[in-house]
């Protein structure tokens, strides 16, 4: 029997200097909390769930005709990744869609940066699920945005901190079906092995089936879901960019028997040419930053590199940053 961890509740209605106090206790323990009042319509969030169930319902031949690419947009097949390869024995037990917001057309000067480029839109076989996830990824980009500032705050820097890291940000939407399969940890089959995330925030909507669990202490929690509040952790790039103060935590999915599980993860991440290094504020006198400066992209380049097989097959070539070569802790 797994124990549960309630996570905090920010009610992000309330006085703005409460907010940013539970935020900065959340984000030095553990880095997950939930926001309540975040203004996201729970009918932007059934259509989502919607027509993720609809498009998972596509026969395999067809979701393949949009099959993720060299920016990782696009779909990605059950076991087609697999987050914790030392830890399992077979790919992640889920299949998943990436869509990046804001769309980059191929042929603009942004689509030249890694990871950027267009969606792999299914209109053809689905033309509801376009409109819908383009509603959605609005919503949860503006609620994103809103949280950067109060991170920003968080950190005791201006609210404005953040905002020339993130004028053409890296903003991926993934909503995620999970098969009906029950996870066996200790055989090593998982619906997401262990992980942390990778860029600055992750906003995760599930469907109220239980699966995640985080890693407190060392120990495996259950992260019992909330009714209408929408989990939030933070990612490796927040943790390095604060000399490791704000926790990006390690998380998995156990999924349990006999029944499906859909979830939408937006991840959030700074223009994928911004430079992440320590903070003017996260430096104590005496200490050192903890890890050498590295851009967005750098760092996840590597990251879909070690745990996406389709990604590792098209070769992508890792980005042309001096920091990509120096990833080694100082
Ligand atoms: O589906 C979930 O509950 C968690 C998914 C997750 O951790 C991820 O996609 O990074
Ligand atoms: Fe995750």
């Amino acid at each position: 029997m797994v124990a549960a961890l309630p996570l905090p509740v920010i009610d992000l209605s309330r006085d703005e200097k409460e907010v940013v106090t539970a935020l900065r206790s959340a984000c030095l323990d553990h880095g997950f909390f939930c926001v309540s009042k975040h203004g996201i319509s729970q009918e932007v969030i059934m259509q989502q769930f919607e027509e993720s169930k609809k498009f998972y319902a596509l026969d395999l031949e067809t979701k393949m005709k949009y099959e993720s690419d060299h920016n990782n947009i696009g779909f990605t097949p059950m076991g087609e990744q697999t987050l914790d390869p030392p830890n399992q024995t077979t790919g992640d037990t889920k299949e998943s869609c990436y869509l990046r917001w804001p769309e980059v057309p191929a042929d603009s000067e942004l689509a030249k940066l890694p990871f950027m480029g267009p969606n792999k839109w299914p209109d053809a076989d689905l033309p509801s699920f376009r409109p819908v996830f383009e509603a959605y990824m609005t919503a949860l980009a503006d609620l994103s945005a809103r949280l950067t500032r109060l991170l920003a705050l968080a950190l005791h820097l201006p609210d404005t901190w953040f905002d020339d890291k993130f004028d053409h940000p890296f903003l991926t939407c993934r909503p995620i079906h999970y098969a009906e399969q029950a996870s066996n940890p200790a055989s090593g089959v998982f619906g997401a092995g262990a992980h942390t995330d990778w860029g600055f925030t992750t906003l995760l909507i599930t469907d109220g089936t239980p699966g995640l669990q985080l890693n407190y202490k060392g120990e495996w929690l259950d992260v019992p879901p909330v009714d209408d509040a929408i989990v939030v952790n933070l990612g490796d790039l927040l943790q390095r960019w604060t000399n490791d103060q704000f926790k990006s935590t390690l998380h998995r999915v156990v999924t349990r028997s006999s029944k499906e599980r859909y979830s939408c993860a937006f991840f959030v991440s700074p223009n994928v040419n911004a430079l992440v290094e320590c903070l003017p504020t996260c430096l104590k006198p005496g200490e050192t930053p903890k890890h050498k400066p590295i851009t967005c992209a750098a760092y996840q380049h590597g990251k879909y590199l070690e745990t996406h097989s389709g990604y590792a097959a098209l070769g992508a070539t890792a980005p042309s940053t001096p920091a990509c070569e120096e990833e080694a802790p100082l």
